[in-house]
């Protein structure tokens, strides 16, 4: 559609918008990179979720569909994505969503064409639009995959920072790591805070933001590179939970016990933790990965002594509860960016077509830091 009107604009012949001559004419008027991208903008390219995960995610449980864009709507807005979150908790979030729909999850995106005040064109935003190359939504109905209406936020000048950081640190998995951390856990300067998937997205975050706070920190993750990598993050003690004993190196390691527990993971392993912990402990429980994709839910050893006797205070959450506070958490962290106290990595993966293999490889473990698709 838009194409034809810059067709026309030019007099080439609206019918030969997919011939080299009719390229090479409009090249005179203008740039390659612009008509590449015009070009490229007929058309949006969808992932949709075809079928319902069993077991671990599939990439036949999705289908590449590539449709026309359509006019925009007053109130809607045309986007170009930029970037696309790959994300463990789309494993249980996805259980009981409709089929044939396309894939929910966040996305960094650019404004293309806006018919909404509150966006103009150029604009970069992050929001829930899911597995699509050149979305359209009307931002004021946009629901994110947990149910409730948000709509994409226009991001502020980054000035240097990449933008994929709206998807990290500078985004959800950011004020995970600090309203988990610090809401629920508490964590007092001097206290010992251990960390489950120590190395992921939320788990790098919220062990240096512990540091900040004055802390010991214990990291559990597996594989060297991910160790080494916590290691010269400032945590104090890194255990590699497939190739050790967690039991043992914490009775080891950290025999001043376990103050705070930001658990991501659950499982047996979880249970040996809330072991290690002192009278009075808490524990933020963020996520269960170790059971996304089991088929009946792994039995763990029984953990009722253990917080009876020492008295700690569970609790589980959702991040959007601080969806009111979320700038707070995002200025926070940019701050602690800015001063060299809050280091990022990134695992990118290129092209859209890959993002289901990228999903399944931040699943078993392959992402150091923040995994996400570059389209
Ligand atoms: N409550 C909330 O609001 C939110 C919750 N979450 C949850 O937080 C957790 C971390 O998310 P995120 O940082 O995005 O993901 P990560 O970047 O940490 O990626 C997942 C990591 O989990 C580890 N892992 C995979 N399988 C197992 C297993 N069986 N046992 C132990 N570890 C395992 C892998 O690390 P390794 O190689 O070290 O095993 C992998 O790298 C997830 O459980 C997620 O669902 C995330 C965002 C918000
Ligand atoms: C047990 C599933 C936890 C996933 C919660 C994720 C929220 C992300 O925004």
């Amino acid at each position: 559609m838009m194409l034809r009107r810059v067709l026309a604009a030019t007099g080439v012949p609206t019918h030969s918008c997919c011939m080299i001559p009719g390229v090479r004419i409009l090249s005179s008027h203008y740039s390659r990179t612009s008509l590449i991208r015009t070009l490229s903008t007929m058309t949006t390219k969808k992932l949709i979720f075809a079928k319902h995960f069993d077991g671990e995610p599939k990439p036949s449980d999705f289908k590449l569909v590539e449709e026309k864009i359509p006019a925009l709507k007053n109130g809607e807005v045309q986007f170009e994505a930029l970037f696309i979150s790959v994300d463990p908790y789309m494993r249980p979030v996805s259980v009981g969503k409709p089929l044939g729909h396309k894939m929910f999850g966040a996305q960094v995106a650019r404004v293309v064409e806006s018919k909404h005040p509150n966006y103009k064109k150029g604009d970069n935003v992050v929001g829930y639009m899911g597995w699509e190359t050149h979305p359209i939504c009307n931002p004021d109905t946009l629901e994110s995959p947990f149910g409730a209406l948000e709509k994409p936020l226009v991001l502020p000048d980054f000035k240097k920072l990449p933008l994929s950081l709206a998807l990290g640190v500078l985004g959800m998995p950011g004020n995970t790591a600090f309203f988990g951390l610090t809401e629920l856990c508490q964590p007092k300067a001097g206290e010992t805070v251990c960390i489950s998937g120590a190395a992921g997205a939320v788990g790098s975050l919220v062990g240096q933001i512990a540091k900040n706070l004055g802390c010991k920190v214990v990291g559990i993750a597996n594989k060297k590179e991910k160790l080494d990598w916590l290691t010269s993050l400032g945590f104090d003690v890194v255990i590699d939970y497939k190739e050790e004993d967690v039991d043992k190196r914490l009775t080891e390691k950290v025999p001043q016990g376990i103050d705070c527990y930001f658990d991501n993971v659950g499982g047996e392993m979880s249970s040996t933790v809330l072991s290690h912990m002192n009278m009075f402990g808490r524990v933020a429980v963020c996520g269960a990965i170790a059971g996304y994709n089991a088929k009946t839910p792994p039995l763990a050893p029984m953990v009722q002594s253990a917080i009876v006797m020492n008295q700690l205070r569970l609790e589980g959450f959702f991040v959007q509860r601080w969806l009111g506070r979320w700038n707070e958490g995002i200025l926070k962290n940019m701050g602690w960016v800015q001063e060299g106290k809050l280091q990022f990595r990134e695992f990118v993966t290129e092209g859209f077509e890959k993002l289901p293999e990228a999903l399944i490889g931040t699943m078993r473990g392959d992402a150091v830091g923040k995994a996400l698709v570059k389209v």
